[in-house]
């Protein structure tokens, strides 16, 4: 059943965000355009939002950055009213958590970082960790299908995957952060776990930002969708609103996005090849330039639904 949540004040706060990865010297090159620019979000309990862009658009960073682990200033980024960065008791709490990233190679819980392949058994690892409810545990070990005598040194990619996530989930968080975390995982365990969280989401108010390009199974899961490309959010929306503009799945939908976007892209770089310009926009990096190819550029027509429904980036997704 599901809870009535306090929805006056926004758990995932994000106000016109922009950040620079730094360079070699730790400060963000000069001159240097901003990965992300001005993003503006903000999610609500029991939002679960689809975070969708074509590789490269910063989907990684931007849960980076609300999961603490990039500094920016202590207004920009809230996560339950508190600066994600700099209230490290947040994550050390579990009440945020992000599983992505670097965690592929460790489980990361609860600010702790173990490494997910030593001759251990799953039972040790799962039951290693104190201060878990036990029937949480217990679902979890199910939901996934766990046999807690794996030897992690052993088992195959998938089933190390399932301990990891278990581990990962095992505290009750209010903001899960994850960042495609299930690409090991086979059919039935993916869907038992999209379940889990949507449930998490409906009977605790949990928040959760779902990075992914795997929409398979994922239709009825989201409540929102937030779009970004290069650093922007291009659009964010509540899914019904999507689902009332068009017919089409949600994975042939963001297709249509991504390919307008990548159409654009290539229409840009024509016409900055033809007034004899490199055909890439450059990006400084620390102190080399790189060049991001399609993705470097800037998306600036509309994108989603019938293409006139470009949502405003200040938007507050309810
Ligand atoms: N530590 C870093 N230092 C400098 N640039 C970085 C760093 N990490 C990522 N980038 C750059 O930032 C851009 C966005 O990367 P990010 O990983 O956030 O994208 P993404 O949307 O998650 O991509 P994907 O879908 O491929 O996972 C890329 O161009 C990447 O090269």
């Amino acid at each position: 059943m599901a809870v009535e949540v306090e929805q006056s004040q926004p758990t995932v706060q994000v106000t016109n965000l922009k950040f620079t990865y730094p360079g070699i010297d730790g400060h963000p090159p000069p001159g240097a355009k901003p990965l992300i620019d001005g993003l503006n979000l903000s999610l609500f309990a029991g939002n679960r939002c689809l975070l969708v862009g074509s590789n490269g658009a910063g989907k990684t960073t931007i849960l980076k950055i609300i999961g603490g682990k990039h500094m920016v200033d202590q207004e920009t980024v809230r996560v339950l009213g508190r600066s994600a960065f700099h209230d490290t008791a947040l994550t050390a709490s579990g009440d945020l958590s992000y599983l992505g990233g670097e965690w592929r190679r460790e489980v990361a819980f609860a600010g702790y970082e173990i490494p997910i392949q030593m001759d251990v058994s799953a039972d040790k690892m799962i039951f290693g960790v104190a201060g878990i409810d036990p029937k949480r545990r217990d679902e979890l070990i199910k939901v996934l299908a766990i046999d807690l005598s794996w030897r992690m040194h052993k088992v195959s990619d998938g089933q190390r995957r399932r301990v990891q996530i278990c581990m990962g989930l095992l505290k009750t968080f209010k903001v899960l952060l994850l960042d495609e975390i299930t690409v090991d995982l086979d059919v039935l365990a993916r869907a038992d776990l999209l379940k889990f969280l949507k449930k998490e989401c409906e009977e605790r108010g949990a928040t959760i930002i779902y990075a992914t390009h795997i929409f398979d199974g994922l239709e009825d899961w989201p409540s929102h969708i937030v779009y970004v490309s290069q650093g922007k959010l291009q659009l964010a929306s509540p899914m019904n609103e999507i689902k009332e503009l068009s017919n089409l799945s949600m994975m042939r939908t963001v297709e249509r996005w991504l390919r307008k976007e990548r159409d654009e892209e290539r229409l840009r770089r024509k016409e900055r090849k033809a007034k004899g310009l490199p055909e890439h926009e450059k990006q400084v990096e620390g102190s080399r330039v790189i060049n991001n190819g399609w993705a470097a550029g800037r998306l600036n027509s509309t994108v989603a639904g019938e293409d006139n429904f470009l949502l405003s980036s200040n938007r507050v997704l309810r």
